[in-house]
C-alpha cells in the first residue's frame, strides 16, 4: 500500500490543490465555533468539533462544509486526467465535468434578507483524479439491518469503478466490519454482480457490532485498499468516521467513502435514505391487509407495526399514501390511552362512527408507557442500539383489555407484524435509479481524491457531506411541522397534546431553529 509516512497536516489547512474562485479564506476555528452554538470555549467540544471542520466563507452569509481530500495531508499526490473523458458513453454530455465551484445549499426556502447559509461540495466526476485506473485496489462492506437496494449500490460500485475508470480489483468485505479482520474478501467483478439487484438483503453479508478500528484499518493497509465504500446507517457512518480519522493518522492515501442506508431514514442533512420508498410501498400491502380485516369484522380493529426505532418516517409516509388509516403512532409524538383525549377513548369513538378502524404503530412509539407498565430491563443489541419492547402486541393487549371490560361492544382484533418483510424486499424501480446515483457519485468522489465523506442528495442535488453532519444528530419527524399535521388532518386522530405540551414544544423548536441559524443550517430539512 501506498503510505507515505507524512505526519498529518492541521485539519482546517486551506485546501492547496485549488482554491474556489469567488469563496474567500476558510471561516477561522473561533468563528466556526461561535457559529456552532455560540461562545463555545476552545476546551469544549463544540470548538473542537469546529476545528475539524473545513470551513469556506463567501459573500451573503454563505458557508462552504467541505469534505477532506488526500492532499490535505499527502499534498504531493500526483494528479491524472479523468479517463472518463474518453468514455464513448460520455462523449455527447455537453458538460463532461462538475464545475469545481459547484456548491449544493442546504436552505431552499429564503427571504430576501436571508443569509446565504451552509453548503455541500457537489458531487460527480472532476477533470484530475487522483488514481491510475491499475493502482486502485477498492473495498466494499455492508453493515448493520438490511435494506432494499444495498444489492444494488454494490452493484453500481463495481460496474462504475470497472466501465467508468477502468479498474480491475474491487473486493467484497464479507459481513460487515468484523469481516475486515475474520474473513477472506471477494473479489466482484462486472460478472459476479449482474443481477443482484433483483435480490433483496446484501450478497455481502453484514453484521451489527464487531467495529475494531485499528484491526480495520490494518486490513486496509496489508491489503494495499485504497479505496473503501461503507455502505450502512448512522452506527456504520460513526464507525466510518473513525476509520477515516485513523487512516489519516498513518498517512494512508486510501479515500474512505460512507453511503448512507437506512430503512428508518433517520439520517440528518440527506433528502431521503435508499430503500425508504421501498419500504413504505411494501408497508401498504401490509396496511391493507389489516383494513380488510378490519372491514370485515364487527368493530374490526386492524394493528399494523412498522419499522422505526427513534424516528417515524416509514409509519407516516405509509400512513399518508394509504388513507385507510384510522390513527398513526410514532416515537416523537407521546400518546396515553387512559381517560379523556386518549387513544383507547378514540378507539372507541371511532368503531361507534365507522364500524371498523386501523392503526399503524412505529416500534419505537410508546416505549416508556410499555416500560411502566412491565418492569422492563435495559438491554441493547451488538452495535449498542437499546432492544425495544414489542409495542404492537402490548397496544393490542391493552386495546383487548379495555373491551373486554365492556361486554356489549365486542371487537375483533388482528395484529399484523411486518417488520422484517417491508426491509427484506429487493428495491424498487425509483430505488434502484437513486441507488446507481449514489454509487456514481461516491466513486467519482473517491477517484477525485475526497475522502471522510458521505453522498447523498440534498434538495435534489447529490452532494459530498462530511461524516460529521450525518453523526451528530439523527433525523426525526418534527410534529410541529406540517407533515405531521397533514398525517393528524388525514387519519383525524387526536394530537394526544394538551395546550402546554404543544407551546412547550413550539419554544423548544424556536430555540432549535435559533442554533440551527447560528449554524447557518436549515430546520426544513428535519421533517423531509
Ligand atoms: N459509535 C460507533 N463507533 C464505531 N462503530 C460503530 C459505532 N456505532 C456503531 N458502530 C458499528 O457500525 C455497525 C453498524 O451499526 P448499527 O447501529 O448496527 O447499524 P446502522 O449502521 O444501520 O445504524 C456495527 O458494526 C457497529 O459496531
Ligand atoms: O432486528 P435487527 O436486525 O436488529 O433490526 C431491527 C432494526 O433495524 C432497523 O430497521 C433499522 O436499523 P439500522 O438502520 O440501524 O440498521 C430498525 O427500524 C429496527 O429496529
Ligand atoms: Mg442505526
Amino acid at each position: 500500500m501506498e503510505s507515505f509516512g507524512v505526519p498529518p497536516a492541521p485539519v482546517a489547512a486551506p485546501e492547496k490543490r485549488k482554491k474556489p474562485l469567488d469563496l474567500k479564506d476558510p471561516v477561522p476555528a473561533a468563528a466556526a465555533a461561535a457559529a456552532n452554538g455560540g461562545g463555545a470555549t476552545k476546551a469544549s467540544p463544540a470548538a473542537k468539533w469546529a476545528e475539524k471542520k473545513k470551513l469556506v466563507g463567501g459573500d451573503a452569509g454563505y458557508v462552504l462544509e467541505d469534505v477532506p481530500h488526500l492532499t490535505d495531508y499527502l499534498p504531493q499526490l500526483p494528479t491524472y486526467p479523468n479517463p472518463l473523458q474518453d468514455n464513448p458513453a460520455y462523449s455527447v454530455v455537453k458538460q463532461y465535468f462538475v464545475n469545481p465551484d459547484d456548491t449544493v445549499t442546504q436552505k431552499i426556502v429564503v427571504h430576501k434578507t436571508s443569509a446565504r447559509g451552509t453548503h455541500f461540495r457537489r458531487a460527480g466526476p472532476r477533470q484530475r483524479v487522483y488514481f491510475q485506473p491499475d493502482e486502485v485496489n477498492a473495498a466494499i462492506v455492508t453493515c448493520g439491518g438490511l435494506c432494499p437496494g444495498l444489492n444494488t449500490v454494490i452493484r453500481e460500485l463495481v460496474c462504475g469503478l470497472y466501465d467508468m475508470y477502468g479498474v480491475t480489483s474491487v473486493v467484497g468485505i464479507e459481513g460487515g466490519y468484523k469481516g475486515f479482520y475474520s474473513k477472506n474478501t471477494v473479489a466482484l467483478t462486472p460478472r459476479s454482480v449482474n443481477g443482484i439487484h433483483k435480490r433483496g438483503g446484501t450478497v455481502l453479508g453484514t453484521s451489527r457490532g464487531g467495529h475494531d478500528t485499528a484491526k480495520i484499518v490494518d486490513c486496509l493497509q496489508d491489503r494495499g485498499i485504497n479505496q473503501v465504500y461503507i455502505i450502512g446507517g448512522d452506527g456504520t457512518q460513526k464507525g466510518a468516521s473513525v476509520i477515516y480519522e485513523e487512516v489519516r493518522r498513518r498517512g494512508l492515501k486510501c479515500a474512505v467513502v460512507g453511503v448512507p442506508k437506512t430503512i428508518d431514514n433517520d439520517i440528518a442533512v440527506i433528502d431521503k435514505s435508499f430503500g425508504f420508498d421501498t419500504a413504505v410501498e411494501e408497508a401498504q400491502r401490509a396496511i391493507n391487509a389489516a383494513h380488510v380485516e378490519a372491514e370485515s369484522a364487527e368493530n374490526g380493529i386492524g394493528v399494523v407495526k412498522l419499522m422505526g426505532r427513534n424516528s417515524g418516517f416509514i409509519a407516516m409516509y405509509a400512513t399518508l399514501a394509504s388513507r385507510d388509516v384510522d390513527c398513526c403512532l410514532i416515537p416523537e409524538s407521546p400518546f396515553y390511552l387512559e381517560g379523556k383525549g386518549g387513544l383507547l377513548e378514540f378507539v372507541e369513538r371511532r368503531l361507534k362512527d365507522n364500524g371498523h378502524m386501523v392503526i399503524v404503530v412505529a416500534e419505537g412509539a410508546g416505549q416508556d408507557l410499555i416500560a411502566k407498565s412491565m418492569n422492563s430491563v435495559d438491554t441493547q443489541d451488538a452495535s449498542g442500539n437499546k432492544l425495544l419492547l414489542d409495542v404492537g402486541l402490548w397496544l393490542s393487549q391493552k386495546i383487548k383489555d379495555h373491551f373486554k371490560k365492556k361486554p356489549r361492544f365486542p371487537i375483533t382484533l388482528k395484529y399484523i407484524d411486518p417488520t422484517y418483510m417491508i426491509r427484506a424486499v429487493s428495491s424498487n424501480a425509483s430505488d434502484n435509479v437513486y441507488c446507481t446515483l449514489l454509487a456514481h457519485s461516491a466513486l467519482h468522489g473517491a477517484m477525485a481524491g475526497y475522502t471522510g465523506f458521505i453522498v447523498a442528495p440534498v434538495n435534489g442535488r447529490h452532494a459530498y457531506i462530511p461524516f460529521y453532519r450525518i453523526t451528530e444528530k439523527q433525523n426525526k419527524v418534527v410534529i410541529t411541522d406540517r407533515m405531521w399535521a397533514r398525517v393528524l388532518c388525514s387519519t383525524n386522530q387526536p394530537c394526544f397534546l394538551s395546550h402546554e405540551d404543544v407551546e412547550n414544544m413550539k419554544h423548544d423548536d424556536d430555540e432549535h431553529h435559533l442554533h440551527n441559524t447560528l449554524l447557518l443550517d436549515s430546520p426544513e430539512n428535519s421533517s423531509k
